[in-house]
């Protein structure tokens, strides 16, 4: 774990000390959009117009960002116009690794590690190294590195491309989409990391107490909601999914979250089980490359990096929630 300071990569762990042990995320620097036409999206420059094989993504399976843009690149039938590569599960102090197998892969340019993508595109950078990556081949830089802006540009710019219209953040549901993601970002996303990575009990308790009145809001909400925003499944509900999904295998003992997991919530536990069903998500979940990733690479946390063999998550049970689909929208 490290970055770049100047270009030159630094091995440190996030520094808490600033912020009386609260883990502070950074915010992302890349933040350009892939368009229909090339324009300039709502941040950024312009010059990224949506082509078939132009852009790549870099991702982690381990890291729910990443996921993030790996299940709209699936839902959004992007698998042939944009390649992945995938780094190795273990972050360590050279930051994110790639494998061997990438190697042989055109888009690694025979580097070793990510943090040299970076450097490639600024040699006196000083920037994090984090995935989700977009890369543009064409013009051999980063798009963006903020995951939340990675999944609007595939959910819609293209679309005249793919053919594919399944609009996940519809115009009339905007509002209360936004909604969802700005309560439950702070409390649930980010509320994971900010209890595991708290280095006072103050501020974990803190991130703790946020992020379980959060999920039992939403578990009561739920009740009557087959999906955060009714009846149809949409962005709000994708990004809350890559955090419940590695919730018990992870988050509840690595990250002591651990008030319930979720798999003691019905209704929380049955929406997980529906969207990991959705069609080609399943294979976006690679629950070994997450547990390996969390427990080996956090060595502040886990020093002997040893990997706990708890439970078998069968996300394929039956959910039983269609019926709700019809209550939803009433
Ligand atoms: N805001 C970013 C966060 C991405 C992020 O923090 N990714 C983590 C992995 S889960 C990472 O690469 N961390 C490395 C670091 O912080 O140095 C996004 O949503 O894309």
């Amino acid at each position: 774990m490290g970055l770049l300071v100047q270009g030159q990569w630094q091995d440190q762990w996030y520094d808490t000390e600033v912020s009386k042990g609260e883990f502070v995320r950074q915010a992302s620097a890349f933040r350009n959009w892939i368009t229909v036409s090339g324009d300039a999206g709502p941040t950024g420059e312009g010059g990224f117009k949506a082509e078939k094989g132009r852009y790549h993504l870099y991702v982690s399976l381990a890291c729910p960002w990443a996921h993030r843009t790996l299940i709209f690149r699936v839902l959004k039938g992007l698998e042939d116009y944009i390649g992945v590569t995938v780094v190795d599960p273990l972050m360590g102090e050279h930051g994110w690794v790639f494998q061997q197998e990438a190697a042989a892969d055109e888009n690694t340019y025979g580097y070793q590690y990510l943090h040299q993508l970076y450097s490639r595109v600024d040699p006196a950078i000083t920037s994090r190294v984090t995935v989700p990556l977009l890369w543009d081949k064409q013009q051999q830089t980063i798009v963006s590195n903020e995951s939340s802006e990675i999944i609007r540009m595939f959910n819609s710019a293209f679309n005249h491309l793919t053919g594919n219209t399944v609009d996940y953040y519809p115009e009339a549901q905007r509002a209360e989409i936004d909604a969802w993601n700005d309560a439950i970002y702070p409390a649930v996303n980010n509320g994971v990391y900010r209890a595991g990575f708290a280095t006072t009990q103050q501020a974990y308790e803190q991130a703790y107490t946020q992020l379980f009145a959060m999920l039992d809001k939403l578990e009561q909400h739920l009740a009557t909601h087959r999906y955060l925003v009714g009846a149809v499944i949409s962005e709000a509900d994708w990004r809350i999914f890559t955090t419940l999904v590695r919730f018990d295998a992870v988050y509840f003992g690595h990250f002591k979250t651990n008030q319930q997991r979720i798999a003691d919530y019905p209704n929380l536990s049955a929406y997980v089980r529906d969207l990991y069903q959705q069609p080609g998500v399943a294979a976006t979940v690679d629950m070994q490359h997450i547990k390996q990733h969390y427990y080996r690479s956090h060595g502040t946390i886990n020093p002997t990096g040893i990997v706990p063999l708890g439970q078998e998550h069968d996300f394929m049970q039956p959910h039983d929630r269609a019926l709700l689909s019809k209550r939803s929208s009433e």
